[in-house]
């Protein structure tokens, strides 16, 4: 199998050697190649350059693709795409003046999730979330990180576990799924609350790690939820089974989340719209990469991450959509492309490589997708004819996209 595209407007995120992670300044700089074609073998990026260079190849389909742009899909690194249901009548709750807070404290928010998903068989489940999936990939998602952490069972939460499997073998898009052990306290456990982190650490956690689907462990870092101690026992039991960290932190309040997860060396720390200079000190030097979330900030109109000061202070940062019912009920990365843009004052060039180079890398698959580089994944968009990349997020709320192609093969 084979595809040309050709007469490409504008090839971007171009990369002759491979790139895992774009940092501080560099986030500005956005590689391209302008009058460009792009061949691919089977699920492979085989070769690029100018159109005056393209020669001597006898592809099976071609796409001419004139006035449009060529890049990589978006790399979603974090979601809750697996979940039962919706929170509708919460989001009437908040128009009408409860808090976020104030609805998880009568029993609402995430305990809600919890109970819809328990009592919906897995079928269900996997079909509804299929659903899902398939509407982010057709807006342009090639790899997207999956959480669990709505079962709050040991239970429920293998069940999430083998929906989010199932995904992973049915759907073209790559899936990276994380065990979100601990992401509220179940109401049997209110006043018992170290039960239930033993239940976590003893039961959960091992049970999780033999179905052997999961390198990721995550915690909801926060008051009311998991307090640092808390999160630090969930650590430690997930690291016996070599389960490296991706946290909920400074959603709402500055724990130290952030300088705990670069002592266990998490993959990546996410949401920071509450963010010090010490929670930036502790990311110099180390491998831990920030994601910003912005759809949560605009849903839930919460402060949107200083994501100035982070790329200011040299470091890299990621965007994802924390796809979910409660914070931010939409998939869409090029909303949040564009959020980051007018939002997080992001260039397009810094949003963009926040969506894809920085995405892949917060999820650990940086080495094979993110980019347009020979022997990456061939995962890529076409979009609609536009006459620069910056149209992508300054037209917010529009559909840039007109063709996707996961694995070399269009969607
Ligand atoms: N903050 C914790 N978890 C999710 C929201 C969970 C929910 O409200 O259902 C998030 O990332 O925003
Ligand atoms: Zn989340």
């Amino acid at each position: 199998m084979s595809l040309l595209i050709t007469n490409i407007k504008q090839l971007i995120q171009v990369h002759e050697h491979n790139t895992t992670i774009i940092k501080g300044s560099d986030m500005k700089k956005l590689p391209i190649i302008e009058n460009a074609y792009l061949y691919i073998e089977n699920d492979t990026i085989i070769e690029f350059g100018e159109m005056n260079n393209c020669e001597g190849f006898d592809a099976e389909t071609i796409i001419d693709a004139t006035g449009k742009i060529v890049l990589p899909t978006w790399c979603d690194s974090h979601t809750h795409t697996v979940y039962a249901g919706d929170r509708t009548s919460e989001f009437v709750d908040r128009i009408n003046g409860l808090s976020y807070a104030e609805i998880a404290q009568k029993g609402g928010g995430i305990l809600n999730s919890a109970k819809t998903l328990q009592n919906t068989s897995e079928d269900e489940l996997f079909e509804q979330s299929l659903q899902r999936l398939n509407e982010l990939i057709a807006m342009g998602t090639g790899a997207v990180e999956i959480k669990s952490g709505y079962g709050l069972t040991v239970e429920a939460e293998l069940k999430m576990l083998r929906v989010i499997k199932r995904l992973k073998q049915e759907s073209l898009a790559k899936i990276i799924p994380t065990l979100l052990a601990a992401h509220a306290i179940p109401e049997e456990f209110k006043s018992k609350k170290q039960d239930y982190i033993n239940y976590i650490t003893d039961e959960l956690i091992p049970k999780a790690a033999e179905l052997n689907i999961t390198n990721f462990v995550d915690v909801f870092c926060e008051e009311g939820y998991f307090d640092i101690n808390d999160t630090e026992a969930i650590l430690k039991a997930g690291q016996t089974f070599n389960l490296q960290p991706k946290l909920h932190v400074n959603q709402f309040n500055i724990l130290g989340g952030i300088a705990l997860g670069v002592k266990y060396n998490a993959l990546s720390v996410d949401h920071l719209e509450e963010i010090n200079d010490n929670d930036i000190e502790a990311l110099k030097g180390s491998n831990t990469i920030a994601v910003a979330l912005p759809g949560c900030s605009y849903f839930l109109s919460i402060p949107y991450t200083q994501a100035r000061k982070i790329i200011d202070a040299g470091l890299p940062l990621a965007i994802a959509t924390d796809y979910n019912p409660g914070s931010s009920p939409s998939g869409n990365m090029n909303f949040i492309v564009s959020a980051a843009c007018v939002k997080l004052k992001l260039t397009p060039e810094e949003a963009i490589n926040a969506a894809t180079v920085n995405g892949a890398y917060a999820m650990g698959i940086s080495n094979m997708y993110g980019s347009i580089t020979r022997g990456k994944k061939a995962n890529i968009i076409i979009t609609k004819p536009m006459n620069h990349y910056s149209e992508i997020p300054y037209a917010f709320a529009h559909n840039p996209i007109e063709h996707v192609i996961i694995n070399g093969q269009q969607v």
